[in-house]
């Protein structure tokens, strides 16, 4: 990170805004930041609420920066790179978060070998509890696997993968804060159904949430160890993990990661 002076965003969407928000938490200046964004609204948005500078020309862009952030819709890929390969020069790192799709294809899109870094983040980057999974393309140097691993370790934690398991990383921790938000929805709703206030059982839900997977971290416990601590004999918890079994939880959950981790192989087409 510190060879790098200017970090350019290709779209400036919800995940654009969320690594931006790392970065500056992280003490990245703001003023090395730039996004290229083609809605007005976006542009002021992200101007009003970060003060980062923004424009709407890619090719501007990317003459400016020296690491370029793509954020953009896997399926938009083409138009947003159309007219910027001759600028992708040796001196420009390319770092795409785009589910789905390989380095070989941003390479052939790029019109040819360019340093490339696939990542995969999670929108709790937000609030500095990202978790970003990344690999390297063919012709990344080992330098901008650092680099990004700087980069998004303001954002929360980092894990290197190989490449043929970034779809999985995408079913899992990609997509995965929608699979807890409707949990911790269900959750509440079950307790608003046993007459707790809703706000009251919001609370209670998310703490619950977030006090369990902190104990998963900090103990280095497996999860079942730390369920079976809650479970008393003959009591309660058993009693709603039968029904947890019978409604097919875990099943479901794995069926999700599947189908998520499948729709990302599909986007990459
Ligand atoms: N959201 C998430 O939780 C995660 C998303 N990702 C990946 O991040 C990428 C972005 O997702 P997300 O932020 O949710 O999507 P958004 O739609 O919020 O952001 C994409 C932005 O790119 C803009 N855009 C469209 N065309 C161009 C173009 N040609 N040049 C520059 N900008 C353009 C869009 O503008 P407009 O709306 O006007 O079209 C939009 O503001 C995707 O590839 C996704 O797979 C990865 C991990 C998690
Ligand atoms: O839903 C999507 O396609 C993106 C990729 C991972 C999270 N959101």
């Amino acid at each position: 990170m510190e060879k790098i002076d200017k970090i350019g965003f290709i779209g400036g969407g919800n995940m654009a805004e969320a690594i931006i928000k790392g970065l500056i938490g992280g003490a990245f200046p703001v003023a090395r930041l730039l996004v290229a964004e083609p809605s007005d609204e976006r542009r002021r948005l992200l101007e009003d609420r970060y003060g980062v500078h923004v424009i709407s020309d890619n090719r501007e862009l990317v003459r400016d920066c020296d690491l370029l952030v793509l954020a953009v819709k896997p399926q938009v890929r083409e138009a947003a790179l159309a007219g910027l390969a001759e600028l992708f020069t040796d001196d420009k790192l390319l770092i795409s978060i785009l589910a789905g799709v390989g380095t070989s294809e941003l390479e052939r899109l790029l019109s040819g070998p360019r340093r490339i870094i696939r990542a995969m983040p999670n929108t709790p980057a937000l609030v500095g509890a990202g978790a970003t999974a990344l690999c390297p393309g063919r012709h990344a140097r080992p330098a901008d696997l650092r680099t990004a691993q700087h980069l998004f370790e303001t954002t929360g934690i980092v894990q290197l993968v190989e490449e043929g398991q970034m779809d999985a990383v995408t079913g899992l921790s990609g997509s995965g804060p929608a699979y807890v938000f409707t949990i911790i929805e269900a959750l509440a709703d079950g307790g608003v159904l046993q007459g707790l206030p809703r706000h009251t059982a919001l609370m209670l839900a998310t703490q619950t949430l977030l006090g369990a997977a902190r104990m998963v971290k900090e103990s280095g416990e497996h999860p079942a160890v730390l369920r079976d601590k809650v479970c008393s004999p003959g009591g309660t918890t058993i009693a709603a993990v039968q029904a947890l079994e019978e409604g097919g939880l875990r099943a479901t959950l794995m069926e999700a990661v599947a189908r998520a981790t499948e729709r990302s192989r599909e986007l990459g087409g």
